[in-house]
């Protein structure tokens, strides 16, 4: 698997990672998600995305235990684990707890990635949706970035990086950053193309890592319009592929790297064949002429508050 290197990780990361946030109804049982990602590295996966707030890390980790045990990996080392740091801990001194409360949902002593899952602090559990107004504050940046770097001088994890994070918020984080991010995740796909955010992350040595490359097909936020997207399915008939690989080799193209989902055996192997082919000059540039539409918006998943409203206004 093609890697890539990052600034502040002495472990490279696998340009394609298996993601964890399943929400395709009805939810699978932690037994299935374990299962299911213990084939993800029986198939070939070294690299895995999880968030504290996804029901997946306890069943990653369980997941990791077998495969070790099986002998599919020889080595812990063998995998790249991103987890990320939910808002109710974002806050200067409950950066390292939350870190050490992920490591052991993982069973792991490090992981090789640890993410600011959202650029603000939501000072109670969710309960319901519409986010109540009261609950949501912007981020300290200073001090949870102080707390991601102390996570990394302790061993806690390799590398640090930040997520749904803005030109303008990283021109923040980079102002104060001791350690600057590695990695920036955010949505991208073809119909969602940031080229913007792009250009400035390239400019300052930070990577891109692409999330819903396919546009979240078929689960509770996303929806079809990338894998049923006319133009990259006539660009896949011509060329024997299928429309979620042309989509992900779009993004592996632009020096992105990303992290996908799927559950299904067929499907996991499908979207890690991107690599012996190419998209000709042509493809690319109808691909890049495609109406923009993004699938992720904070206000719409969280409520019309002006701090979302204002984050989804810099992305
Ligand atoms: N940092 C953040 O805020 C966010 C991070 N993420 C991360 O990014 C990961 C990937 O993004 P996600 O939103 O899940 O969406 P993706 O764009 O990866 O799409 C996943 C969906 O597409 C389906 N799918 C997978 N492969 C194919 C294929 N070859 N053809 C057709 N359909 C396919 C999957 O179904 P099936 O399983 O049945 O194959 C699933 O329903 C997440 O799981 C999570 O780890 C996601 C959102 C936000
Ligand atoms: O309540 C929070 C939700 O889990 C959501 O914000 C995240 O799961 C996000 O969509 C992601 O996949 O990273």
């Amino acid at each position: 698997m093609q890697e890539v290197s990052l600034n502040n990780c002495d472990k490279a990361m696998p340009v394609i990672g298996m993601g964890t946030a399943s929400s395709s109804p009805p939810a699978e049982s932690a037994e299935t998600v374990k299962s299911t990602l213990l084939e993800a590295i029986k198939a070939g996966y070294r690299h895995f995305d999880t968030a504290f707030i996804y029901p997946s890390e306890k069943s990653l980790g369980e997941a990791i235990v077998e495969a070790l045990h099986l002998g599919i990996i020889k080595s812990r080392d063998e995998l790249f684990i991103t987890t990320k740091l939910w808002s109710t801990f974002a806050e200067r001194d409950q950066v390292v707890p939350a870190c050490k409360l992920s490591l052991r949902n993982l069973q792991l002593e490090y992981v090789d990635m640890y993410l600011i899952h959202m650029p603000l602090r939501i000072s109670e559990t969710i309960q319901k949706l519409p986010v109540p107004k009261e609950i949501i504050y912007p981020l300290d940046i200073k001090g949870v970035w102080e707390g991601m770097e102390e996570c990394k001088s302790l061993g806690l994890t390799k590398g640090i990086g930040v997520s749904n994070f803005s030109c303008k918020k990283l021109e923040e984080l980079l102002s104060i950053a001791k350690i600057p991010p590695a990695i920036n995740q955010v949505e991208m796909n073809p119909m969602w193309q940031q080229k913007q955010l792009r250009e400035f992350c390239k400019a300052k040595g930070i990577q891109i890592t692409a999330y819903s490359p396919l546009g979240s097909n078929n689960t509770l936020w996303g929806d079809n319009r990338v894998v049923e997207c006319d133009v990259l399915t006539e660009i896949a008939k011509s060329k024997g592929k299928t429309t979620a690989q042309v989509a992900l080799r779009w993004v592996y193209e632009q020096g992105v790297n990303l992290v996908t989902k799927s559950f299904n055996k067929e499907r996991m192997k499908e979207n890690l064949q991107i690599f012996d082919w190419s998209l000709c000059e042509e493809e690319s540039k109808k691909i890049s002429e495609l109406p923009q539409r993004r699938g992720f918006s904070m206000a719409s998943l969280y409520g019309p508050h002006d701090i979302f409203l204002q984050l989804d206004a810099e992305m």
